[in-house]
């Protein structure tokens, strides 16, 4: 794909498993093109990051709790576009569209499965002025596919280099990989936790929000039977398609693992060493020549060069591949938005287990 500034302006959102804040890039695309004009992140306000990490657990009131999340979402998001819009000095109608994600706070794929997203596109069409693509899951998950992941067709269409055997690594909140062989897209699944685990451990046991570059975890040495036990979860054979989220992987699935007297700083080392294990276990039969990172895990040195330890191949970020790790989710989103109102397919079968490509998301006029 190339990078050169042609084709329409797009907004891409994304608030991720992390809860950690709005990503929200600028971009142009058309076809074969694709180019990253400005980029923002927006924390989110404490009370309402606190109201969604509620919300990714089942408990009383949700439905009113979501109504009033959703809403609150959405200002955020607008005002995130707003700034998008005062950096580039673009006005709302030079903007094709926005691709929201949404914030995940449900996802159950299987049987009669669902992914829901929270944020109210119409409060953002209205605020904006823009249309909203968004709801892009559920369509994948009604042809009985995961609805997740759906990053790996946008690192296709980046990532893809003919000859060369690629994985890419998107290590969020949840870590994801994408299997390129050459310029085919041979799969791509949930691995299990990306961050999430170390983030909880690192705020229960020194108040912050995540372990700046893995320097904690790295002066801990992993514990060997915890590490076992962690890994011996059934999710972890389960053969692709797949997908995760907070509602396998959060403080209660650790907790009955935790022998009694635990050192803070060993159990940190070893929930890194988990996220490294899973995805180079998960990347063995694919063998790849060359793994990308992508998400806020690509900061993780000491979480790279456990990477680079097990598969013993280059581990490098998607920056030196022309975008940032930080952008590319809220890139794929944009583009997902764009691929809609062009008609074109968004899922790949090979990836979600749908049983057809088809078009994804909503679209909502302001
Ligand atoms: N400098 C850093 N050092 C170590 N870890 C970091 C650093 N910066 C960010 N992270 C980690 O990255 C996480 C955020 O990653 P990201 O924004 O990709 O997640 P997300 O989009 O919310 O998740 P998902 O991809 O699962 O939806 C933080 O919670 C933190 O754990
Ligand atoms: C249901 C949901 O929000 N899943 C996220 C999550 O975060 C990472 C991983 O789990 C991935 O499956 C997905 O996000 C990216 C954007 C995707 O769909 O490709």
């Amino acid at each position: 794909m190339s990078s050169e500034a042609r084709g329409d302006y797009l907004i891409g959102l994304m608030t991720g498993t992390s809860v950690d804040g709005i990503d929200a890039v600028l971009t142009r695309i058309g076809d074969g093109h694709f180019s990253l004009q400005a980029t923002l992140n927006q924390p989110l306000p404490d009370p309402l990051q606190d109201a969604v990490l509620a919300l990714c657990q089942p408990g009383d009131n949700e439905i009113d709790r979501a109504g009033a999340v959703s809403r609150q979402l959405s200002l955020c998001y607008a005002q995130a576009c707003q700034t998008l819009l005062e950096q580039t000095g673009l006005k709302p109608q030079q903007i094709r569209a926005i691709g929201c994600h949404g914030q995940t706070v449900r996802h159950r794929p299987g049987e009669n499965g669902f992914s829901l997203q929270l944020g109210c596109p119409d409060t953002l069409a209205v605020e904006t002025g823009i249309t909203v693509v968004s709801n892009f899951r559920n369509k994948d998950m009604a042809l009985g596919g995961q609805g997740a992941p759906l990053v790996p067709p946008f690192h296709q269409q980046l990532f893809a280099r003919p000859g060369q055997r690629r994985a890419i690594a998107n290590i969020g909140g949840m870590a994801n990989v994408t299997l390129l062989d050459g310029n085919t897209l041979l799969g791509g699944f949930d691995t299990g936790p990306g961050n999430v685990l170390m983030d909880l451990w690192i705020r229960q046991h020194r108040q912050q929000p995540f372990d700046r570059n893995g320097d904690w975890a790295a002066g801990g040495e992993p514990d060997p039977r915890l590490l076992a036990q962690l890994l011996d979860d059934p999710y972890f054979r389960l053969p692709p398609p797949k997908s995760t989220g907070r509602e396998l992987f959060h403080a209660d699935w650790l907790k009955p693992h935790l022998p009694g007297h635990s050192e803070p700083q060993q159990v940190q080392a070893t929930l890194a060493e988990l996220t490294a294990r899973s995805i180079s276990d998960a990347l063995a039969d694919f063998a790849p020549q060359q793994l990308l990172v992508c998400g806020g895990g690509a900061h993780n040195h000491h979480l790279l060069a456990r990477l680079q330890h097990h598969l013993e191949i280059p581990v490098i970020s998607t920056e030196s591949e022309g975008l940032h790790p930080d952008w590319v989710e809220a890139a794929a989103f944009a583009w997902l938005a764009w691929a809609r109102l062009e008609g074109q397919c968004g899922n790949a079968p090979v990836v979600t287990g749908a049983s057809r490509e088809t078009i994804l998301g909503q679209v909502t006029l302001p």
